[in-house]
């Protein structure tokens, strides 16, 4: 029996048709019919759907290539109610699959990531009931490591998939193997393993120091480990998340530099909820007491992504707005809420609430250049990176090496496409500086190299006086798949 789910509003109408959650799940044809009589449709092949373990887990993967194009933007204004944040939706997950007790995660975001998680999980032993339709999952934790002695993990893209559970399945006893697409097998990991491997645990990667990973699970012994922060901040949260299952304590000290620390923060706080302690001395020591187990907090609501909120809140920067995001706010625990600081520097106008965030220009005012640091930020620095094109004056964004390591290359994928687009960029190893075209040029198709974050951080040059056309746009699935969807509807 099929079902049809219709979602309206005036600017916007689109069908889906799909089979009941246990079946397979198909998507026909969509049709995105924007104001103004434009007509984009968007086909996508007919979509598998695999079983988890638990009965009403669904897996969605993406199907054909696709382009999208979007309509001159004059003006974004509305409110977005943002989908949960990935950083939080996978490490609630996994906390939850450790802990005592049974955990409902709350506002979960449905995405790539988010299912690789979910199917791993599952794989692995874990009861989920999940239902995406309500963004809830119950999750009946383990109070210790998986059940399963043996499983082979694929894990796409998702560096919070790979990096948390590469070191939660040395915590237990068997032999894994995780592995992802080919441009995971690009992605570092080598810094994990050795962490890892100095805490007890017989983990190997590949010669490049990427995946696949091979683990002979018999748990961690503990004692002190020494790990590099200046790839990923990921090598860290996953050591700290698995640190209380070692035998002994465990102190882990950052050898080097430590980007994206907020994330590590992230990760800290969320241990406290799920009932453990770390302390955390400046930054570079980190100390967890060893031999404990999660407790279930009972339920748990995920807050809205900032880094999804960051593209409509620069759209309301550049086109003037306003727009609202409502999901987070001031009470964020999320880093990328920084970048409505940056926004506010370069001219924008924002007001907070502690769940959301209005951003609007003011008439006759002017987005300005900026020289900015993003360590911290390194998501939400690709839209800046976008907004950049708009603002007067030359913007250089700072200390973002991690770019190269991500999704694609995209220190080199940004500036090629905003060259594209007409801007001059000097692109450093880990900077990048954009000098504005003056007007974006017209009639262009930007490539997204299976990058999300090119996606949609790209699609801003729309506000530029002219449609652009984005190539792939389902690879925003990672962490945002109704991203075109939600676009559409605040664009005047
Ligand atoms: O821990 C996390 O949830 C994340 C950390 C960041 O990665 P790096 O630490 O590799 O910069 C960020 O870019 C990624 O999207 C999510
Ligand atoms: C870098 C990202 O993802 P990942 O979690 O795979 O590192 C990202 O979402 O921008």
């Amino acid at each position: 029996m099929k079902t049809t789910r219709t979602v309206a509003s005036k600017e916007f109408a689109f069908v889906t048709t799909f089979a009941p959650t246990t079946k397979r799940l198909s998507f026909q044809p969509r049709t995105y019919v924007l104001r103004k009589a434009r007509v984009y449709t968007c086909s996508r092949r007919v979509t598998p759907v695999s079983q988890l373990q638990s009965r009403e887990c669904t897996y969605l993967k993406v199907g054909d290539l696709e382009t999208v194009t979007v309509p001159e933007i004059k003006n974004l204004t509305g409110t977005l109610v943002l989908p949960g944040s990935k950083s939080l939706s996978n490490r609630v997950l996994l906390l939850s699959a450790l802990a005592k007790g049974t955990t409902l995660v709350e506002n979960l975001l449905e995405s790539e990531d988010v299912s690789h998680m979910l199917e791993a999980l599952g794989l692995l032993g874990v009861k989920i009931e999940y239902q995406p339709s309500e963004k809830k999952a119950r999750v009946e934790g383990c109070g210790g490591p998986f059940p399963a002695s043996k499983g082979e993990l694929f894990l796409g893209n998702a560096g919070t998939a790979m990096r948390p559970l590469t070191a939660a399945l040395c915590i237990g006893n068997g032999d894994f193997t995780l592995d992802g697409v080919k441009r995971m097998r690009e992605r570092p990991i080598a810094d994990l393993v050795q962490g890892l491997q100095q805490l007890g645990a017989q983990v190997t990667c590949s010669e490049t120091g990427c995946p696949p990973v091979h683990i002979k699970a018999k748990g961690l012994h503990g004692g002190k480990a020494l790990v590099s922060g200046k790839m990923s901040s990921q090598f860290l949260s996953s050591l700290l998340m698995a640190a209380p299952y070692a035998k002994n304590d465990v102190v882990i000290e950052v050898q080097d530099e430590l980007i994206s620390v907020p994330y590590v923060l992230l990760t800290i706080e969320l241990m406290r909820r799920f009932g453990v302690t770390v302390e955390n001395e400046n930054n570079r020591i980190f100390r967890i007491a060893g031999n404990q187990c999660y407790t279930s907090p009972g339920s748990y609501f995920v807050e809205g992504d900032a880094s999804s909120a960051s593209y409509f809140l620069a759209g309301g920067a550049i086109s003037g707005g306003p727009v609202t995001v409502e999901g987070c706010g001031s009470d964020s625990i999320q880093g990328d809420i920084r970048f409505v600081h940056v926004l506010e520097k370069m001219g924008a106008t924002v007001s907070w609430t502690p769940h959301s965030i209005t951003v609007s220009r003011a008439k006759g005012k002017v987005l300005e250049g900026i020289d900015e640091d993003c360590v911290d930020i390194p998501d939400a620095a690709m839209t800046l990176a976008v907004v950049a094109l708009f603002a007067e004056g030359h913007t250089c964004l700072r200390n973002i090496y991690s770019w190269r390591v991500k999704e694609t290359d995209r220190l080199a994928a940004m500036s090629k496409e905003l060259m594209k687009l007409g801007a001059a960029v000097m692109e450093g190893q880990d900077y990048i500086v954009i000098y504005p075209p003056g007007r974006v040029r017209k009639n262009i198709t930007v490539s997204t190299y299976n990058d999300h974050r090119m996606a949609m951080s790209l699609s801003l040059a729309a506000c530029g006086g002219c449609p652009i056309t984005i190539e792939d746009p389902k690879c925003t699935w990672k962490t945002f798949p109704n991203y075109f969807e939600e676009l559409a509807r605040l664009i005047r």
